[in-house]
């Protein structure tokens, strides 16, 4: 079979014949992961770790995103990893993360994406505390462009949110994450939305960008993307979605119920565009009717951008992240020049930053070899204070390796805990000021941890599910502790 063509699979998430050959301008390569030397961590999704990544015969960069087959398999993600490689392959334009190969080993499946410097818009957000109206307008606009050209290609994003907005280097939008678009109109690739589970009417996204007819179960259409562009527009100038509630629960609510304050201090124009994409009829907001983009372009908000410029105008500074201060222009840390650029770089750092996991082709006999000596700076990364108060719940010869203050969702109450992993290993909380046991995760190898945000993540064991906050926004940090120590030999 030739470079860039492979063959259908009988249970491939696209509606092309089984059998039937498909040409990918980012082809399945037969590289294996010691053909890259490793940078720093990027980012966590649900299913996958983003990492930098280097060839090391051509010495390009990328950001690699592994997805463990398993893990996959297991959370019924088969078909969102499919479609999202199928929908990075097909789009082209300056405003969507490029595709450039594929490749696969017994334990993960690899993509190698164009790698986006200056991270997620939600953390200049967070870094910035709120975006100035020139800020806001201009990643409007971008976003705005490319979702033009994502909907014109006959596609809807649908977990459109800061997350999935990375930047460039020089402080450009990219879209990312397509695992969740639906097709409306086959692609040339020949990718339709015949999935085995159409997911058409089901709920997906995220919470607080969700718009209110998905959650009421009626069919998705591009007006859901500019619901969510409404609500990124909102947050970019106030710091906080507009809709947020103590649960995911109580945020359907606010959706549902439209249930939005606009600060006064929101320009008129911002305070009507906004108003405008969060109208509950779809087909009401701009860019959605018969006029088509035309009728969001040219509103007040947008007045002084030069839209086929956009992408060759300069973009708003970044903001630094605290552990890249300094220097440089805003864009993440960890530059080629300076950064080793290999395994021993990865196992030398604290365990946030060690990607590998035991069980996966990334180990390496560089990483320290007990969880405690991985785990114990995640420790001190989750919580800068003593362990004192903590050590009454142990058991003699019990370390903490990790400890910090979470607020804890079920059903509709919320209760603060210091949530405890032990070398145990154990998992459990307690009250934090009356100091008393609260419970205990029950161990278990199948126990795995999806993230939803830097603060909101999820600890799944066989039985139960427990929904946490971290108020330190180290959700990803529990995931990469938790999840290191149920994989340790
Ligand atoms: N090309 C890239 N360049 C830089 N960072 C990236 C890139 N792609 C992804 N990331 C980082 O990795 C994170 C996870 O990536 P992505 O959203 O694609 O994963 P996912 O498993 O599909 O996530 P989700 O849980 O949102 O479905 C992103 O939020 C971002 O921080």
């Amino acid at each position: 079979m030739a470079a860039g063509e492979e063959e259908c699979a009988p249970s491939t998430a696209s509606s092309c014949k089984p059998g039937s050959k498909l040409t990918f301008r980012a082809p399945q390569q037969p590289y294996t992961y010691q053909d890259f030397a490793y940078g720093r961590l990027l980012g966590m999704g649900s299913y996958s770790k983003v990492v930098r990544a280097k060839k090391k015969d051509s010495g390009a960069e990328f950001a690699l995103k592994i997805m463990d087959k398993k893990h996959i398999t297991k959370e019924n993600k088969v078909a969102y990893v499919k479609m999202e490689r199928l929908i990075l392959d097909h789009l082209d334009h300056p405003g969507v993360v490029r595709l450039f190969f594929t490749f696969q080993d017994t334990h993960n499946l690899y993509m190698g994406l164009e790698c986006c410097h200056g991270g997620e818009l939600f953390d200049q957000i967070r870094r910035k505390g709120r975006l100035s109206l020139e800020e806001a307008r201009f990643y409007a606009a971008e976003i705005v462009d490319v979702l033009e050209y994502i909907h014109g290609q006959g596609l809807i994003h649908r977990d459109l949110k800061p997350e999935n907005l990375l930047l460039t280097a020089d402080g450009h939008i990219k879209v990312a994450d397509f695992g969740s678009a639906k097709v409306t109109t086959p692609l040339q690739n020949g990718l339709s939305d015949a999935q085995a589970d159409d997911k058409s009417c089901t709920f997906v996204g995220t919470a607080e960008y969700v718009s209110p007819e998905v959650l009421n179960g009626h069919p998705v259409t591009i007006g859901a993307d500019l619901w969510a562009l409404g609500c990124i527009i909102y947050q970019m100038l106030e710091g906080r979605p507009p809709f947020k509630g103590g649960s995911e629960y109580l945020t359907f609510q606010k959706v549902l119920a439209k249930d939005l304050v606009i600060p006064s201090h929101f320009p008129s124009a911002a305070k009507e565009l906004i108003n405008k994409l969060l109208n509950l009829e779809p087909d009401k907001r701009p860019g959605a009717g018969p006029a088509g983009y035309a009728a969001l372009k040219s509103h007040a908000f947008f007045s002084g951008i030069e839209w086929l410029k956009l992408r060759q105008s300069a973009a708003p500074g970044l903001a630094p992240s605290p552990s890249s201060q300094g220097g440089g222009n805003g864009a993440e840390s960890d530059d080629s020049e300076n950064s080793d650029w290999d395994l021993a770089h990865l196992g030398g750092r604290v365990s946030r930053l060690d990607v590998s996991d035991a069980s996966s082709p990334m180990s390496s006999s560089n990483e320290p070899s007990s969880p405690s000596a991985v785990l114990a700076s995640a420790a001190r990364l989750l919580d800068e204070n003593v362990h004192e108060p903590w050590q009454k719940f142990l058991f003699e010869g019990e370390t903490i390796l990790a400890s910090s203050r979470v607020r804890k969702f079920r059903k509709l109450s919320v209760k603060k805990r210091q949530l405890i992993l032990t070398d145990r290993p154990r998992l459990f909380y307690v009250h934090p000021i009356k100091l008393v046991f609260k419970g205990e995760v029950p161990w278990s190898r199948d126990i795995y941890v999806r993230v939803e945000n830097d603060l909101k993540f999820c600890i799944c064991t066989p039985k139960r599910t427990y929904n946490l906050e971290d108020t330190k926004g180290q959700a990803r940090v529990w995931k990469e502790s938790i999840e290191k120590l149920v994989n340790a030999k």
